[in-house]
């Protein structure tokens, strides 16, 4: 079954002087349990495109299914509630709190969706143990290493037991070492949890690790 259907999608940026289509009728689905990927050269509308699905931007035409959500069609306090509990979103930069702790930025999605603060902080330990980085647990923002900081922002990400995982360049600033650590962290929660895992990537590596990939082209999108 799908997780993600989107039919005819098309997005258009108004400049004042002209229309800009970025996004030219795009069809494609994401196939529960499993991970896709959209590779792309910079400027292709990848990010638009992943905006569009995690509900932070309008469509222009045609319709977006998602974690059996119409997304097209909801409130801006529907889309809320559907970013909160059924999408984890990671992207390339982290916006950690700066004066919460390690643990304390991973619980605070949990928090915001109405989990006590013993319930959330259990479910942060869970997820900084699957980062490995349980012994930064007290460390704020500053006190950690940009790949650290990653790590904890995709723990973040995962609080809230999304099914469709959204992520955008989730490696693009790491070195080698952390690159790999969060590319097998987000193909483990396909492999071992059946999540859903939709990944924006020019990494070929991680492109290769895929179930299905879509390439864009000028906001043209073909199946590979
Ligand atoms: N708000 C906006 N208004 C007008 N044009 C925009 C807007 N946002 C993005 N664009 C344009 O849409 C096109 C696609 O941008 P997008 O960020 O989706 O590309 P991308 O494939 O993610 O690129 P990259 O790999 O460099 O991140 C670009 O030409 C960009 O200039």
């Amino acid at each position: 079954m799908d997780i993600l259907k989107i039919n005819q999608l098309k997005k258009v940026f108004s400049t004042g002087a002209e229309d800009l289509t970025i996004l030219h009728d795009l069809n494609m689905n994401v196939e529960g349990g499993k991970s896709t990927v959209i590779t792309g050269e910079s400027g292709s509308g990848k990010s638009t495109l992943l905006n569009l699905i995690g509900g932070m931007d309008n469509l222009s035409s045609g319709e977006i299914y998602s974690c059996g959500f119409p997304i097209h069609t909801m409130t801006e306090k529907q889309l809320t509630e559907y970013r909160r509990k059924s999408i984890g979103l990671v992207f390339q930069s982290h916006y950690l709190l700066k004066d919460f702790s390690a643990l304390e930025n991973i619980a605070i999605p949990a928090r915001i969706a109405g989990f006590d603060k013993k319930k959330a902080l259990m479910k942060a330990e869970e997820l900084i143990e699957k980062v490995g980085l349980a012994d930064r647990k007290e460390h704020f923002p500053s006190q950690l290493s940009g790949g650290e900081r990653q790590r904890i922002a995709l723990a973040r990400s995962l609080v809230n037991d999304p099914e469709l995982i959204l992520a955008d360049e989730p490696t693009g600033n790491l070195d080698e070492k952390n690159s790999r650590i969060v590319e097998d962290i987000l193909f483990s929660l396909v492999e071992e949890f059946g999540k859903s895992l939709l990944l924006v990537t020019h990494n070929l590596i991680l492109a290769e690790r895929v179930d299905k990939a879509y390439h864009l082209t000028g906001g043209v999108l073909e199946e590979k």
